[in-house]
């Protein structure tokens, strides 16, 4: 059994430090273990230019050389990683969200770099998670039980533990090559390792870790970290959750969800918009998607609402609709194959959502939080159709209690309620409308960049050391 065991944690340590040998040693002043290894570090695209990323973000060309050379205490371009992982849209779009207000906040003081590091360099399930996560959601009873059986801290931690002493090197490479001063996170399953790599190398004080979380109410404990420098709550409700699960208060700072400023900061008219996209100028307008993915009921839907938004009697329609399918390209096809009887738009992944929303007058979604808290700024009447099990499911009330919206499973219900709030409950509209505009937090993304920066300057004087001087696998060995 002992044999056993030591085998077991020996594979898991020459996995971590490679196949040389290595030596665990204990000072005798109970510090902590110091690792020994000789062997080499592989570093990936240590060659490449950070201009040459897939990700619209700002790099810079900068010679990595000439970072390292910079004076202790000097002033420099700080470099911001931020961790996401496409598995939904609501990760990007925050994470683009924060990037652009660095941008506008403090223009050059910063250099911000957004990375699905477990995609790039890692392996296996690390590195798939945008496709299982999309077949977990399609079986919907799958994702529940993988959502809820994991919810115990042992049983998150053990499965993390192993995925971190099995990628630590790959994870520890794509962290590195950024020479980040702040790693901030905005995804479930991107605390534990990162957080483990930085203690193993010791750089906990060098490189400040945040989380930024996105869900609004019932998410998931794997994105309470008690090891983080700031955990950004969207809510109340989530910052009560991050209290109970172990975090002190004065980690916790409540801003609300980062979207993007040019939804906060856009001076947008509604009358322009649609002559701009096209729309009919009069009619009342209901924009329906399902996420980045178009997820949910959205065709039945599409096709109730043209019922209740045609005056058969006069023969012409109460209101307009613009569909907005997202990455899927199935459903656009084959909404656009149908020949409505109501001015109907049916839009593929659209990048300015800003503009549909702002040229509508109420929305139809399932609960993403990202399109929520757009929509919330747009002042958009909400009606909730659909949720995912388990991190979503906690946004309905916080939309239908706040009187922000309603929740209904039922297409005929939804299109029914939109056909009333165009015709004979316009007040009703109104009303929800205004109960949105009070509930959002447009100025959210621009004080959570603000607290970050204000933690940066605050940091003590081992931050200035350069990334050189400080131990690390790649410069212990
Ligand atoms: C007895 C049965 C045991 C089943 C469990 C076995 C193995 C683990 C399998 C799956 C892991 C499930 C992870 C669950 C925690 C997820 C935390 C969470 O909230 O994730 C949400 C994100 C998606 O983001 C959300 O998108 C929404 C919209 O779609 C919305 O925008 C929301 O705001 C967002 O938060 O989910 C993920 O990213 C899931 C990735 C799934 C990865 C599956 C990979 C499976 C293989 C191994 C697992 C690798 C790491 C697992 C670590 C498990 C510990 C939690
Ligand atoms: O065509 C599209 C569809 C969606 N989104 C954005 O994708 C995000 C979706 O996030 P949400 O949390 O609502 O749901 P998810 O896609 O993560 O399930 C929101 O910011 C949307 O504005 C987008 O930019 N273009």
């Amino acid at each position: 059994m002992t044999t056993t065991v030591a085998s077991i944690t020996e594979k898991v340590l020459e996995r971590v430090y490679g196949n040389s040998k290595f030596t665990l040693s204990v000072s005798n002043n109970g510090e902590k273990p110091h690792r020994h290894t000789h062997h080499h570090i592989h570093k990936h695209c240590h060659t490449k230019s950070y201009n040459d990323s897939d990700d619209d973000v700002c790099y810079s060309d900068e010679d990595e050389s000439a970072m390292e050379l910079v004076q202790i205490g000097a002033e420099k371009t700080k470099n911001v990683l931020i961790l996401m992982s496409d598995t939904g849209g609501g990760h990007r779009a925050s994470a683009e969200a924060i990037s652009d207000a660095f941008k506008i906040q403090f223009g050059d003081k910063y250099r911000v770099i957004v990375k699905d590091v477990w995609k790039e360099y890692t392996g296996w399930p690390l590195n798939d998670m945008e496709r299982s996560y999309k077949f977990m959601v399609k079986h919907v009873q799958l994702w529940k039980v993988a959502f809820h059986s994991t919810s115990p801290k042992w049983i998150h931690s053990c499965y993390l533990a192993a995925i971190a002493a099995y990628y630590a090197k790959e994870v520890e490479a794509g962290l590195m090559e950024y020479k980040p001063e702040i790693i901030i996170s905005v995804h479930p399953l991107m605390q534990h390792i990162p957080l483990w790599v930085l203690k193993w190398q010791e750089l906990q004080k060098r490189v400040l870790f945040v989380t930024v979380i996105t869900d609004l109410n019932t998410c998931h404990p794997t994105w309470f970290h008690p090891g983080v420098n700031r955990c950004y709550c969207p809510s109340q409700e989530v910052a009560k959750r991050a209290l109970v699960d172990g975090l002190d208060e004065s980690q916790v700072r409540v801003f609300g969800l980062p979207v993007r400023p040019s939804f906060a900061r856009a001076v947008l008219v509604k009358d322009d918009l649609r002559k701009e996209l096209e729309m009919d100028r009069d009619l009342r307008a209901v924009l329906l998607m399902g996420g980045g993915e178009g997820m949910g009921p959205v065709k039945e839907t599409a096709k109730a609402l043209e019922e209740y938004l045609y005056d058969r009697e006069n023969k012409k329609p109460i209101g307009q609709m613009v569909v907005i399918c997202g990455r899927n390209k199935k459903l656009a096809s084959s909404l656009e194959a149908i020949e409505w009887k109501i001015p109907v738009k049916v839009r593929g992944f659209e990048t300015l959502m800003e503009k549909w929303m702002g040229a509508c007058d109420c929305i139809i979604t399932k609960a993403g939080p990202g399109t929520i808290a757009e929509s919330l700024i747009r002042s958009l009447p909400i009606i909730l159709n659909d949720y995912i099990p388990g991190q979503e499911k906690g946004n309905v009330p916080y939309v239908v209690e706040n009187g922000a919206g309603v929740f209904t499973r039922s297409p005929k219900e939804t299109a029914r309620i939109v056909g009333e709030w165009f015709s004979t409950k316009t007040d009703e509209l109104e009303r929800t409308s205004d109960n949105a505009r009070k509930l959002a937090q447009p100025e959210a993304v621009f004080d959570i960049v603000k607290d970050m920066d204000e933690l940066l300057e605050q940091r003590g004087p081992l931050a200035n050391v350069s990334y050189t001087l400080t131990s690390s696998f790649a410069s212990l060995v």
